[in-house]
């Protein structure tokens, strides 16, 4: 996942999204970027790195305008390379930037097909640059002459809606026009509008999620629908449209259980009390599988897990400790690239309180168990603080199929859970009991949330992909790419071989 921001106001915006993207740094910690505009002419900034080190004064300073967009990073496709920063930008027509958060699963034949229908050439092996250029494209076919209004631009989502698969939040600027924003029709990835009232009009910022808005005063108005596109014009005049065929709304269950912060709402469900729930519910099924008595200690995996380990230990009716403490300055470590680094940043991040282990049976509860780098070390450092007994709990169900969806765990390898038994994950993190949650209990939990909550995009628990493209040998080929750092280059896509190919079916 990764965070975006767009701001339409009435005096300059470099600083809000400054402070937007602070708000939204831990959805993606590669690198992030600004992109403004002052009449017709764009200014942006982007590299890798937090947010805070991206941006100096000089930078900032380079950003006017009064209608900007911003992103912060974490690479699901392509490399992490500074040039895969976002936002993008294209020239024709009308000059537009675009961020994006989400994975498209079909990028490689629309690359292929720009180049064949158009000899469009897209730079990096950025699925966000291919879905800018497939807007782009849409623009031009849907522009009669050199205005641009809403139902153009309508026009021409609908047409991206048809060509594009997978996940999509967009927002993006068309020079001299206005901001446009859209939600792929599953409403995969989030993304809200706020609205703020000043003496000089409405001022609007959408953002990936709502504690954007709150921290920035805004008052929310409302998620951006699956499959909906809202376009907010140099006048600050805000249209919208439903612009997919059958939207349908099945939000990530994963930005529930770990993604999203606590303190933030998505599609009207809190993801504080969603992760209550998960806790509530975790209890449940503790107590149907540990005897009552086995457990002297809950204690959380902070920071994430916290909201679910406090519900449950109060629904136990079991002492709550806080038995790791964490090093603040140390960012989230599975968004981390590189297992090396990961394992690395554990024991940077969490340091144990002896006192709290020592000849005590401990239940340690995490939000859920990826790739078992943080369980592995957690376990192992409870032991070496003197636990008698470390039982393990996670609010999420076995983590079991790569997520295609923006969602960097894309091989089937690197899960622990994947062809492996709740008993076979337990020994491989070395604790004496593992329990997971449920699925059913998980979707349980948004849903008490949010009743009108009924479907999730819930694919690396349950393997159902829900755009209905994932094959086999679609995953084999994404395992390739994404297993191994050479990426699906420009070299492949215009090799002889594949020019070849092209030619043949033209
Ligand atoms: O099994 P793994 O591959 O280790 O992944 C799961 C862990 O990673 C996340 O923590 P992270 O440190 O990223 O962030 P947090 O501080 O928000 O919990 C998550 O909360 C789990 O603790
Ligand atoms: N996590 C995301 O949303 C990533 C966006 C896009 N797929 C990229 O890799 O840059
Ligand atoms: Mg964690």
């Amino acid at each position: 996942m990764c965070g975006i921001v767009g701001v339409v106001s009435h005096s300059p915006v470099n600083q809000l999204i400054y402070d937007a993207l602070l708000l939204l740094q831990h959805r993606g910690q590669d690198a992030a970027g600004i992109a403004t505009s002052q009449g017709s002419t764009f200014s942006m900034h982007k590299a890798n790195g937090l947010v805070r080190d991206v941006f100096r004064t000089r930078n900032m300073r380079s950003l006017p305008g009064t209608m900007g967009i911003g992103q912060c990073r974490y690479p699901t496709a392509g490399s992490s390379s500074e040039e895969e920063a976002q936002p993008f930008y294209v020239n024709a027509p009308f000059g537009i930037v675009l961020a994006h958060n989400g994975n498209l699963t079909n990028w490689e034949q629309l690359k292929i097909e720009m180049f064949r229908n158009d000899r469009r050439h897209i730079n990096t092996t950025s699925d966000s640059e291919v879905l800018l250029n497939v807007l782009a494209h849409e623009i031009q076919q849907a522009t009669t002459g050199y205005s641009l209004d809403p139902s153009t631009v309508f026009q021409a989502v609908a047409s991206v809606h048809r060509r594009v698969r997978g996940s999509y939040a967009v927002v993006a600027q068309i020079a001299g026009y206005g901001m446009l924003a859209f939600r792929d029709p599953h409403g995969i990835r989030p993304l809200c509008i706020g609205i703020n009232e000043t003496p000089d009009g409405k001022e609007y910022l959408l953002a990936s999620e709502s504690v954007a808005l709150e921290g920035l005063g805004f008052r929310f108005l409302r998620d951006v629908a699956p499959g909906e596109a809202i376009f907010i014009d140099l006048d600050r005049n805000l249209y919208s449209q439903q612009c997919a065929e059958t939207p349908e709304l099945a939000p990530c269950a994963f930005e529930f259980v770990y993604l999203a912060r606590p303190d933030s709402v998505i599609d009207g469900a809190s993801v504080y009390h969603a992760r209550l729930k998960m806790g509530e519910y975790l209890a449940e099924k503790i107590r149907r599988e540990i005897p009552a008595g086995d457990i002297d200690v809950v204690m959380p995996i902070p920071d994430s897990s916290r909201p679910s380990a406090i519900e449950l230990a109060l629904k136990l009716n079991l002492d709550y400790r806080e038995g790791f403490i964490k090093n603040r300055y140390i960012g989230r470590t599975f968004l981390m690239p590189g297992q090396a680094i990961r394992r690395k940043s554990v024991r940077q991040k969490l340091n144990a309180i002896g006192s709290e282990f020592k000849g005590k049976s401990v239940l340690l509860v995490d939000d859920s168990i990826v790739r078992g780098t943080t369980s592995l070390e957690i376990v192992q450092m409870a032991r070496d603080s003197g636990a008698k007994r470390v039982i393990f709990a996670s609010a999420a169900p076995p983590v079991k199929y790569p997520n295609v969806y923006g969602i960097d765990m894309p091989t089937r390898g690197e899960l622990i859970a994947h062809g492996r038994t709740v008993e076979e994950v337990c020994r491989e993190i070395t604790a004496d009991r593992l329990v997971y949650q449920d699925l059913d209990a998980l979707k349980r939990s948004i849903s008490d949330a949010n009743p009108a909550l009924k479907d999730f995009e819930a694919s690396c628990f349950d393997g159902k992909y829900i755009t209905g493209d994932i094959s086999r040998d679609y995953l084999d080929h994404i395992e390739n790419v994404r297993g191994n750092p050479a990426p699906m280059n420009e070299d492949m896509v215009r090799s002889p071989l594949a020019l070849k190919k092209l030619a043949s079916v033209e």
